[in-house]
């Protein structure tokens, strides 16, 4: 499959990769990034920790730790619908949320979240015992995807020319409260629910799609996807859709690169000058797929508090033509598109 999206590699010279990561942004809103420090064998074991909590819990189990209105828990194979106009995403995910990236500590109680308190009360958001037991590498795996995340954001500051080069870093601090989330995905090979009344109800739900067409909401998006699992597809310029290949690292040992794109978020805070590309999850019907698609994805949100007054670049105010989008934090963005997202649950 050949590759249509861009490559930069994190770990060479600023700028040797900024045009590119520009490009990427404006034209694509999605691209490929190398370079992080994340090895093979770490991101491995990160899989069959999500394919053991997916395949190894009962359903009852699961339940216990169903999403709530932190956005954080299990979601099961009917609760979300990312596209509304379609059947619910064939999937299962599982969201760690309440970070503190720089203690690595998560699903903290609200109170100690927000530093109303010192004492944390473990039920409020409940870790199911094999995430409690391997508790350590998903700190460290959280507190990483987090430390690139700032290192792509600071780059994309350069890239914009903004004065400041730590204007997004300062507004994505490590311990202050975000609507950041990292989230294990599994896509099931089989799926098994009630296909034939939703497609009496609409002809045209589709089963070979498993998350419905969607733009991601925060700042950026980072996903690891294993080889022989596609499935991830963009919708970009007058193309109808395209796939994300698998593609290899540059570095012997190393992770594959990171798929990173540009979510609502960001895409409002800069005018629309970054694309916030619209992307879905299909399986193609007839392929030859032996295995789920799993997927483990970090959603990066700056602090609830932020403003999203436009950027301070000249391309951004180029790109607004004279025109201030209503300045609203970063946290009523969020809850407007989480709202529409779980219909079903009441906030
Ligand atoms: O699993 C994937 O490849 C995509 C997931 C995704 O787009 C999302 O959860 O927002
Ligand atoms: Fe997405």
């Amino acid at each position: 499959m050949s590759n249509p999206l861009k490559v930069i590699d994190i770990s060479k010279p600023e700028d040797t990769v900024i045009e590119d990561l520009l490009d990427a942004a404006v034209n694509q809103g999605f691209l490929f990034v190398d370079g992080h420090d994340f090895q093979q064998a770490e991101v491995d074991t990160l899989f069959d920790l999500s394919s053991d909590f997916f395949t190894k819990t009962p359903g009852e189990e699961k339940q216990k730790y169903e999403i709530n209105k932190n956005n954080i828990g299990y979601t099961g194979f009917t609760t979300e619908q990312l596209d509304p106009r379609k059947t619910r995403d064939f999937k299962e995910g599982y969201n760690f949320g309440f970070v503190n990236f720089k203690t690595g500590e998560f699903n903290q109680s609200e109170d100690r979240y927000y530093g109303r308190t010192d004492i944390d009360n473990a039920n409020e958001n409940p870790v199911p015992p094999l995430f409690e037991k391997n508790s350590g590498i998903i700190s460290e795996t959280t507190r990483k995807l987090h430390r690139i995340a700032l290192k792509i954001l600071e780059l994309i500051t350069v890239a914009l020319q903004v004065e400041d080069r730590r204007f997004f870093v300062d507004r994505h601090r490590p311990e202050e409260p975000s609507g950041c989330v990292f989230r294990m995905l599994r896509y099931p090979l089989i799926r098994e629910d009630d296909l034939e009344e939703a497609k009496q109800a609409n002809p045209d739900v589709d089963p070979t799609i498993r998350a419905g067409a969607h733009t991601d909401y925060g700042s950026l998006t980072l996903l690891f996807q294993r080889q022989g699992q596609q499935g991830l597809q963009l919708q970009m310029g007058d193309k109808d859709w395209v796939e994300v290949p698998f593609v290899k690292s540059q570095h012997e040992g190393s992770a594959p690169p990171l798929v990173v794109n540009f979510g609502d978020l960001l895409s409002y805070w800069t005018n629309g000058l970054l694309k916030s590309t619209i992307h879905r999850v299909k399986f193609s019907p007839g392929e030859t797929r032996t295995s789920d698609r799993y997927s483990i994805v970090f959603f990066v949100h700056p602090e609830n508090a932020t403003q999203l007054t436009p950027v301070p670049s000249k391309l951004v105010r180029d790109a607004g033509g004279g025109i201030e989008p209503t300045a609203i934090t970063a946290l009523e963005h969020l809850n407007q598109r989480l709202a529409d997202t779980y219909a079903s649950i009441n906030y």
